[in-house]
């Protein structure tokens, strides 16, 4: 190395001192130099932690829901942490057939530590979570297993469950298809009933109705759940669910007329490609009538079809429970996205350094507050809204355990309407927390690549969100349409006072006027409300509502927006009027809340201004306040990302360490990549040297 490279790495490494003055020795490989290595076991962001205006540990149980249940995560975090077993860090410089033999193999030592540690259903959840790993037990445990509790009758239940729940089956969930994913009812795979067998013959009658994308059918499923065209007397009667045994119990081999392998590679390296997503076909596969699951709709010996006294669209339940699952997961991404991105922002330094002091922490950029800090606001509204959405779900559920179908259009609507805000939000907001990173961030060792090549897929996986904003758009529409004789309940309660709400404009005079949650909620029901009304409007003047609504679609979308940022706005302010102990938790909570609704007010203020609510003035006025509790936020931020409780392993980024020791081990991590086994690259006799000693024909170059 020549004597200007060996000044740029002391440049480098007063740098370094500079900014973390306990480093000493640090041997740089490769060069031949000693330098100063760090000392482990220093907190680089204890001067953060003392700046805490709140308990953190009473956070982190506000945080996870209850002391239980923060007990319980922080007990599977860290048997996961400290289990080799599981480490991760090579994952994305492994090559496909590795990562998912490694991907098996921890899926099996997590069963084993489930069956040797008599792990609870919800201790294994979390287990599963900490392993950080898509894996087929995903969707074994996610939706297969959903599936036969919610569409299956009591027998089929007690058959199938106990297999399954012993993994003595592996299953997964086969609904898309090549040619069809959104359109479920244009599914083309039949299940055509033989009355002379007493069987269902499923078949795969063209290219585009092969089984396409099912994670944990390329490899892992023995069964699958699969939804096909029901035939019966040569006739049509709706997509059902079968429940088909695709491979063998002995050798793992795809059983006679079955055609099931691997779709393939995947966005990122690691990432998702721990999944084996799947393409299927059958060839006139035969199974039992039993095996199809009636809990909607039975077919009897004799052909006949029987329709109990359940709706139709039951058959779509497992949709609505996995999207209330991921809207959970999206505050768990984003929050580690965040956790990750914050602490590296107060250890970052650049510019504004006097006299040869430290540079300023790029965390005290307004700037970077202006970009983080919504993002950390909206991981706890996430949170919030996601603990709301369980609690709908379990409330329906046990509603239609009792027959009570009442409020299903609902449920689907707020899981469909959730899971695509919060999603579309979360996917965005991990590549801010990379940008917000700076280049450390697009290096693997950060964690934010392979956690955005993972999460990506959450906005296209389980309903394509604007697929899904139609949804909502259709049930709000309806709700509008039924305004003068149906009283409108639960999230659409609001709609019953769209008189006033259309009326009535904001009241607020000055910035501080902003830090009252009647005037945020009003601000929010009027725009959700006035949008929705003109879209009813626009709508009634086409005479096919079809015609109209597909005219309308791109506006249909921004009114589900705003509907669905309102329900967010509206759970976290509802969750601050519980009682939240310990000291200045709720004060900082509320302050994050202020910090949601009007980042959000101030992103979408083209609304609330078109649709005549607000004037110009109190928007700005509103953003003044939105700068005040940045400021607020600042000497919290750290401990507010540390109430996550999030381990080193599942973090899993050098930028993120808890200790902030970032530097000494971003240099560290460097020498371990492979290419910096040897110091000649391998190849450069082949290609690099002759063109070193080439001898130029034309003298001119
Ligand atoms: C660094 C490393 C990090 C590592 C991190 C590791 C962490 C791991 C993360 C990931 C791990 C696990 C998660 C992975 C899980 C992936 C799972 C993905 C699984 C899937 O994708 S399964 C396939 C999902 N498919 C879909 O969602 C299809 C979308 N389409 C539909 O839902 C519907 O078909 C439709 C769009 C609703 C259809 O519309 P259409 O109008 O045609 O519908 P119908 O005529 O059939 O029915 C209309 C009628 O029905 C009502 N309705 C529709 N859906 C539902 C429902 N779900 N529930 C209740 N009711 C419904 C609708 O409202 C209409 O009612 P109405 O007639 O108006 O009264
Ligand atoms: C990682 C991953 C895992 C998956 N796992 C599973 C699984 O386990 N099991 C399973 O069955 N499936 C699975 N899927 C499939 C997934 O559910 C579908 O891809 C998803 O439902 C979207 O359907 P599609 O691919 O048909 O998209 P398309 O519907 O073809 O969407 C393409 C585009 O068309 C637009 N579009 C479509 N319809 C409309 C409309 N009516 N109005 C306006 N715009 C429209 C969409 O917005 C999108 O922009 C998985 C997919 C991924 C990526």
């Amino acid at each position: 190395m020549g004597l200007s490279g060996i000044s740029l790495l002391t440049t480098t490494y007063s740098l370094i001192l500079q900014h973390q003055s306990l480093l000493l020795c640090l041997r740089a490989k490769g060069f031949g130099l000693d330098l100063k290595k760090d000392m482990e076991g220093v907190d680089y962001l204890s001067d953060e932690r003392k700046k805490a205006q709140f308990d953190v540990e009473a956070m982190k149980i506000a945080w996870a829901g209850s002391l239980e249940a923060f007990q319980l995560s922080d007990r599977m975090a860290k048997l996961v942490a400290n289990d080799p077993a599981f480490e991760k860090f090579t994952r994305p410089m492994l090559g496909r057939k590795e990562l998912i033999k490694n991907t098996l193999r921890k899926a099996a030592h997590g069963w084993k530590l489930i069956v040797d540690l008599r792990l609870t259903e919800e201790e294994a959840k979390w287990l599963r979570l900490y392993i950080d790993e898509p894996a087929y037990t995903d969707l074994h445990w996610g939706m297969f297993i959903p599936a036969i509790e919610g569409q299956g009758t009591e027998e089929q239940k007690k058959k199938w469950l106990p297999l399954a729940k012993k993994m003595q089956i592996i299953g997964c969930y086969a609904q898309t298809e090549l040619g069809h994913g959104s359109n479920v009812q244009g599914l083309e795979t039949t299940a055509t009933f033989d009355p002379q067998t007493d069987e269902f013959i499923m078949h795969s009658p063209t290219l585009t109705s092969s089984k396409w994308w099912p994670g944990g059918l390329g490899k892992a499923s023995t069964h699958a759940v699969v939804y096909a065209r029901l035939i019966v007397g040569g006739e049509f009667h709706g997509v059902h669910g079968f429940i088909v045994q695709l491979r063998s119990l002995d050798d793992h081999s795809p059983l006679p007329g079955v055609t099931v392998g691997d779709i393939g590679m995947k966005f990122g390296n690691g990432a998702y490609n721990t999944m084996d997503n799947g393409v299927l076909r059958f060839d006139h596969v035969r199974i039992p009538r039993d095996q199809m699951l009636m809990r909607v709709s039975q077919v009897t010996r004799e052909g006949k079809i029987m329709q109990s006294d359940v709706p139709r669209q039951l058959i779509y339940g497992t949709m609505v429970y996995v999207r209330q699952t991921i809207v959970a997961d999206a505050s768990k991404a984003l929050s580690r996205a965040v956790c990750i991105a914050t602490r590296y922002s107060a250890i970052r330094r650049q510019f504004g350094s006097r006299n040869g002091g430290p540079e300023t922490q790029v965390i005290d950029y307004k700037t970077q507050q202006s970009r983080l800090f919504p993002l950390l606001a909206s991981a706890y509204a996430f949170r919030f809204v996601g603990e709301w959405l369980k609690w709908l779900y379990t409330d329906v559920k046990e509603r239609l355990a009792a027959n009570d179908f009442s409020t299903l259009p609902e449920a689907h609507a707020c899981t469909a309407g959730l899971k695509s805000l919060t999603t579309s939000f979360t996917a965005d907001g991990i590549e801010e927390c990379r940008k917000l990173c700076g280049g450390h961030g697009y290096l693997v060792s950060s964690g934010l690549p392979e956690l955005f090549a993972v999460y990506i897929p959450a906005c296209t996986y389980e309903g394509d969100n604007v697929v899904l904003l139609l949804q909502v758009a259709r049930f709000l529409v309806k709700t509008v349409s039924e305004l003068g004789y149906k009283k409108p309940v639960g999230t659409t309660a609001y709609m019953g006072r769209v008189a006033s709400l259309m009326q009535n404009n904001c009241a607020v005079q000055t910035a501080e006027g902003w830090l009252n949650p009647g005037a945020v909620v009003e601000a929010f029901e009027s725009r959700a409300a006035r949008m929705a009304v003109r879209c009813g409007q626009q709508l009634a003047k086409y005479e096919n509502p079809e015609e109209g609504f597909a005219e309308l679609s791109a506006d249909l979308v921004e009114a589900s927006i705003a509907h669905c940022q309102l329900i967010v706005v509206s759970k976290f302010i509802e969750k601050l009027q519980q009682d939240i102990p310990g000291k200045g938790v709720k004060q900082t909570l509320e302050v994050l809340c202020y910090v949601y609704a009007l980042f959000l007010l101030h992103k979408h203020q083209g609304d609330f201004l078109a649709t005549g609510y607000l004037t110009p003035k109190q928007a700005s006025l509103a953003n003044d306040q939105l700068r005040t509790l940045y400021s607020k936020v600042r000497p919290n931020a750290i401990t507010l990302v540390d109430s996550f409780n999030y381990t080193d392993h599942y973090l899993g980024s050098i930028l993120g360490r808890y200790d902030g020791n970032v530097y000494p081990k971003l240099y560290e991590a460097a020498w371990k990549d492979p290419l910096n086994d040897s110091d000649v690259v391998d190849g450069f006799y082949e290609y690099v040297q002759p063109i070193l000693k080439q001898k130029l024909r034309t003298a001119k170059l």
